[in-house]
């Protein structure tokens, strides 16, 4: 029997592993964020508003102010590799690859702009995988990332008629091998400092407090992931939520606030952004930027942002521990 010219192709049947995080404007310019935080923005996981009161909020006021600005932003962190969050990613996943080697195929993909999820999820089948595991990498479960990786997937899975066999790596926020990773990683970062830092402080993505209120276990499961850290390091790990955006009450402490008041207490600080699975402008604009000029201006005495997980050794043999776990009777 001859197969149709567009049947996709019978290989050897392979395992998929897909990493997804959120997803960054192609360009540090006004034009490619406003498309950017179009698609971001619009997503109902994202600003739980009614569409009706908030596409003429976000068309009339958001979109006509804040690209040039967070272009102005993201100009001050972009590197020749591209955005951080776009070149850390795709890093993640070479050296998944490279760590697995050919029984496995990796790729990556982003929630919002490119490489999007569903041309992501064709080349793996392309590449003959009729198993997929998607990672989205995010530490701490929340509706507003997690699930909305999920609800890609599936709005994705609705338009093929061939669908592979998916998992969903799940939220890792008290799992031994985060907190390993986590451990060495602080640790490092802390021994490589000519201070010895009065606090630390892990700030972690604020949402809106409301979405504590309606269940969302995001609040609690960023607590319990610094509670655990603070166990590991034997050492007391304060925590914040940064990021605010909109008028609404978010999570508090807000970390601008915090670290204004450490530094009017003539504090030294090092802070950490453990929610983040590498480094992009939230961190690296928003705290080792930003927060540090906040907190001198304050008074603040030394000031140190320690660098996400990224694509550094503990944090690989961290993905690639949660990885295998759950490809266990896949490979
Ligand atoms: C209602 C607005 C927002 C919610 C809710 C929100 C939740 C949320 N976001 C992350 C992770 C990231 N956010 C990033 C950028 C970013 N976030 C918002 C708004 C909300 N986030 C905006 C408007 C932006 C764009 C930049 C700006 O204009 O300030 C990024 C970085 C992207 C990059 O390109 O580097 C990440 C990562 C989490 C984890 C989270 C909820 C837990
Ligand atoms: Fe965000
Ligand atoms: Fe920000």
């Amino acid at each position: 029997m001859t197969l149709p010219p567009d049947h996709p192709p019978v290989a050897a049947p392979r395992i998929g592993v897909l990493l997804v995080n959120l997803g960054t404007p192609d360009a540090p310019d006004a034009p490619s964020v406003r498309r950017y935080l179009a698609e971001f923005l619009s997503d109902r996981r994202v600003v739980e508003i009614p569409q009706i009161l908030w596409q003429p909020i976000l068309r009339g006021i958001i979109l006509t102010t804040r690209p040039k600005k967070s272009a102005h932003a993201y100009a001050q962190v972009w590197t020749d590799d591209g955005s951080p969050l776009a070149a850390i990613t795709r890093a993640q996943s070479q050296a998944l690859q490279a760590a697995f080697g050919e029984a496995v195929q990796v790729a990556h993909a982003m929630r919002y702009g490119k490489p999007a999820i569903g041309p992501a999820i064709d080349a793996l089948m392309a590449a003959g995988c009729r198993h997929i595991l998607v990672a989205p990498l995010y530490p701490q479960y929340c509706a507003a990332t997690t699930a909305t990786v999920v609800d890609a997937v599936g709005k994705h899975l609705q338009t093929l008629r061939w669908q592979p066999a998916i998992r969903f790596l799940p939220p890792y926020h008290d799992d031994g091998a985060y907190l390993d990773a986590l451990k060495q990683s602080v640790e490092g970062g802390l021994a490589a400092l000519d201070f010895t830092p009065d606090v630390l402080l892990a700030s972690f993505h604020g949402m809106p407090e409301r979405t504590l209120h309606l269940g969302d276990p995001y609040h609690c499961q960023s607590r319990k992931t610094a509670r655990l850290l603070s166990d590991a390091l034997g050492r007391p790990v304060e925590v914040a939520f940064q990021s605010r955006f909109g008028r609404a009450k978010w999570l508090e402490p807000a970390t601008d606030t915090l670290l204004e008041t450490l530094g009017k207490q003539g504090k030294s600080v090092a802070i950490f952004a453990p929610g983040f699975a590498a480094d992009c402008l939230e961190t690296l604009e928003e705290l080792a930027i930003r927060g540090k000029q906040q907190f001198e201006a304050a008074g603040g005495r030394r000031f140190a942002y320690l660098p996400c997980l990224n694509a550094d050794a503990p944090g690989m043999a961290m993905l690639e521990a949660l990885v295998r776990r759950e490809l266990a009777g896949w490979l």
